[in-house]
């Protein structure tokens, strides 16, 4: 869509200088004539006005006028250039979740220059935010970023989840009417987004395998959308014409979105990320001569650490003064909390008790009631499958997949590969905002106790299936949940999404597949049920949590009497190493009994954490443990590990930590921490029936401090074969008479109120032959084993007995 210079020029010679009303005038001349039949350029655009009209969306008409407004105030002049238009915007006002489309909105006007924003361009920035947003003015941390913009620097804006990171990329669209390309890592962030400004009446488009209007990747190498969305796969295929579009209409800003997928040290490293440093080569003043400038480069995203931070800088070539905005990460309306739970089915009823109750505390749920609402969510089919049931009220049976019709079992889920295996099973997002609030915001206390609203809840799993049982488990228990994962129909998924925002689905179980571009201000709770991956990946999905500044609950309930897995990944060597600290990193968050948690998460992204505590964490609630005098065991365990290493030159001192990993040889040269406790078993009475777990966790304790180390080359979620550094041993010939007093950690005080079983005796090598050990193994009900045999190819008896048993 657009005007001709003809129909402005007419415009003002009737009503005279003032823009709106000359534009209402051309609004209104394009109507009546294409009323009476005359086909012209604006026909679409006046379809489009007829169809507000009629969908009785005056405000999303009125929303494209200003955007209109908005260009020609900051261009000045209009563009002969007539575009198309569509009608996606009033669409996507009607059905925001839409097929993916190229959205037109504004007109393609020709643009200004930077130079022509102007020393005034704040105003113009707030007044173009108030048009569009409905925001009063910008946050102190997207004015930072728009001065360097401004200023012709690179950026990086590391900022919480829900901060507000698009706008500092959207306003310079608006501000020159040059284009915006943004990299997004996801297809179905890039699609939200675009359809999200259309509503704001701002042009936007997305490129890439999702997108199934193929002309619009023409289109917006013409420059007809002020926003271009885009995969790093993609960009990097279109650097030539980018380059023509930086000449004929101007580039504003590189805006790469969710940057820590840039850095290997990040917790969603992407390799495309990587190549995006081709946008400095390529987009310099040095290479392309009409450019005054680089075109400058924006970097956002929520979780970083210092390391990837760097990381980013480097990778991407970003000029070396780079503009770092930087706000806290510590959000206080988040009430953070870990509980240990084996998270099996069997511990449902318990760790979701309180969650059903919340949600159904005054619904009084039929069994029939129960019934269709697991047909809404797992069959997806509601009247057919309902009808296919049988009325008898008292029999709630599940759906099973012995229906002719193609049911939502778990295993046709699984196999359904559909048009959404384009898009990754991925996820980012992150958590902050912009550090103006403080614990002030909240009444502290009553928080501390104050159950939070219903509102909506997420809960994060860490497979698929997953997902599936505890939707479905709710869902029996009359809360109104969905299953979320990647590999669900399409269809299933999008619908889950409106259900979301629409609270018609109070709890979606998903994997981290449910993440990005989900901006719900009431959700209330974010449960983490299983291990997340790392802190990073942690803190993005709880900063899902409590966007409208009220209380929510973040709660993780994983094993803690067990060290979490990898998810299976390819990986390359480095990754799996740097995998493996990230998880580190996360385990400890969870066991540590004597920090504050809020405190834990926002020093680990390298911020100060400027208040005492967050007195709002589970932590902060019950306080610390009582402090333990460990001084007898840490005693014996660093003798015995010590002893194992070269005795001699410990005590003369000349301990080298270095000779020892050349000398070491063979496994017995090296043994793990389960070896060194069998022994302190062996030898020390007293200690006989402490648990492995407690002494895991002296030993956590004793490396924080630096008197021991890992001595394997690879990295364990613990240390696994402790070594003892020269601190240590000093520690050890100097301790003789103090106390060593330290707080057990969460997996120690947990080892001290399991009930033993035979295993853990087992353990210390009486085995069979303890009658105490014998009795339980009797007394226990007897473990149906599948027979399974396997068959070493490596050895000749293995292969030998393959052949036989063919
Ligand atoms: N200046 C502002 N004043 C008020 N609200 C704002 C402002 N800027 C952004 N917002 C609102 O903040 C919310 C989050 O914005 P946005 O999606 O850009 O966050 P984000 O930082 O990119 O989050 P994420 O890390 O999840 O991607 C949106 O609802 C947006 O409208
Ligand atoms: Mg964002």
């Amino acid at each position: 869509m657009g005007f001709q210079i003809s129909e402005a020029t007419e415009a003002i010679k009737e009503v005279g200088p003032s823009l709106n009303n000359a534009i209402d005038f051309i609004l209104n001349a394009c109507s009546s004539r294409n009323e009476d039949g005359t086909s012209n350029g604006c026909s679409k655009k006046v379809t489009r006005k007829r169809d507000f009209s009629v969908t009785g969306k005056k405000s999303v008409g009125r929303m494209r006028q200003l955007s209109i407004m908005d260009h020609l105030q900051s261009a000045g002049k209009v563009n002969k250039t007539c575009h198309e238009s569509d009608t996606s915007a009033s669409r996507a006002k009607e059905l925001p979740f839409q097929e993916p489309i190229g959205i037109v909105t504004g007109i393609g006007l020709s643009y200004s220059k930077e130079e022509d924003v102007g020393p005034d361009w704040e105003v113009k920035a707030n007044a173009l935010l108030q048009k569009h947003f409905g925001f009063a003015s910008l946050k102190r941390f997207q004015k930072e970023a728009l001065a360097a913009w401004i200023a012709h620097k690179d950026c990086l804006v590391l900022a919480a989840t829900g901060s507000g990171k698009s706008l500092c990329f959207q306003i310079p669209a608006l501000l020159t009417g040059k284009v915006v390309v943004v990299i997004s890592p996801l297809i179905s962030l890039m699609h939200d987004q675009c359809l999200k400004l259309a509503r704001h009446g701002v042009s936007a488009c997305f490129l890439g395998s999702g997108q199934i209007d193929h002309s619009v990747e023409e289109k917006s190498m013409r420059g007809m959308y002020g926003i271009i969305y885009v995969c790093p796969e993609t960009i990097l295929r279109l650097i030539k014409p980018l380059q023509s579009l930086a000449e004929s209409r101007g580039i504003a800003l590189f805006a790469i979105d969710e940057v820590h997928c840039v850095s290997k040290w990040g917790h969603d490293f992407r390799p495309d990320y990587r190549r995006l440093s081709a946008l400095r080569d390529n987009f310099s003043a040095k290479k392309l001569s009409f450019l005054k400038f680089d075109i400058p480069i924006m970097a956002l995203t929520a979780t970083a650490t210092t390391r990837v931070r760097e990381d980013i800088i480097k990778s991407l070539q970003m000029s070396e003064d780079p503009k770092i905005v930087l706000t806290s990460f510590f959000r206080p309306n988040l009430r953070f909390s870990v509980k240990h739970s084996k998270t099996y089915s069997s511990s449902y009823e318990r760790d979701f008790r309180e969650l059903i109750e919340t949600y159904t505390r005054n619904q009084k749920y039929s069994k029939k009631n129960i019934l269709n609402e697991i047909n809404n969510n797992w069959l997806g089919c509601t009247e057919e499958t309902a009808s296919s049931e049988s009325d008898d009220d008292d029999a709630i049976t599940l759906p099973t997949k012995t229906s002719k019709r193609k049911q939502l079992s778990v295993e046709y889920l699984e196999d359904d590969s559909d048009l959404f295996l384009d898009v990754d099973d991925f996820d980012v997002t992150c958590g902050e905002f912009d550090g103006s609030s403080s614990t002030k915001d909240l009444d502290v206390c009553a928080s501390s106790i104050q159950q939070v609203e219903q509102g909506s809840t997420i809960i994060y799993v860490p497979t698929r299936k997953d997902t599936l049982t505890i939707a479905k488990y709710l869902s029996t228990c009359g809360v109104k949940a969905a299953a979320y994962h990647a590999k669900l129909p399409k269809s299933h998924l999008r619908q889950v999404h409106k259900e979301f925002h629409e609270n018609t689905v109070q709890v979606v179980v998903a994997t981290i597949a449910f993440g990005m571009g989900i901006d719900k201000l009431d959700v209330r709770r974010i449960i983490h049920y299983g291990w997340p991956q790392s802190l990073e990946a942690y803190y993005q999905e709880a900063g899902r949590a409590g966007r409208d500044g009220k209380l929510a609950d973040c709660v993780l309930y994983a094993n803690l009497s067990r060290m979490p897995s990898l998810l299976p990944n390819k990986r390359s060597e480095e990754q799996t190493r740097q995998a493996y600290k990230m998880l580190s990193d996360c385990f400890r968050y969870a066991i540590r009994t004597c920090r504050c948690r809020a405190q834990m998460l926002v020093q680990y992204f390298g911020e100060d954490f400027s208040h005492e505590t967050c007195h709002l964490c589970d932590i902060c609630i019950k306080g610390p443990p009582e402090k333990q005098d460990l001084k007898d065991e840490a005693r014996i365990l660093m003798g015995l590990i010590a002893a194992h290493y070269d005795k001699r030159s410990y005590e003369e001192g000349s301990y080298d930590d270095d000779y020892k990993h050349n000398r070491r040889q063979t496994w017995m040269e090296m043994p793990n921490v389960r070896m060194f406790v069998s022994k302190i078993r062996e030898q020390y009475e007293q200690h006989a029936a402490t648990d492995l777990l407690w002494w895991r966790g002296l030993v956590r304790i004793l490396e924080d401090k630096g008197y021991l180390r890992e001595g394997d080359d690879k990295t364990h979620v613990q240390i696994k074969f402790p070594e003892p550094t020269k601190l240590g041993l000093e520690f050890l010939r100097s301790m003789s008479e103090e106390v060593f007093y330290v707080w057990p950690e969460a997996d120690m005080l947990l080892s001290q109120t399991m009930p033993k079983s035979y295993s853990s005796f087992s353990e210390w090598g009486k085995g069979w032959a303890h009658p105490q050990i014998r009795k339980q193994r009797l007394l226990a009900k007897p473990r149906k084993r599948k027979l399974q045999r396997h068959f070493h190819s490596a050895t000749v008896r293995g292969r030998l007995a393959a052949k036989l048993s063919k």
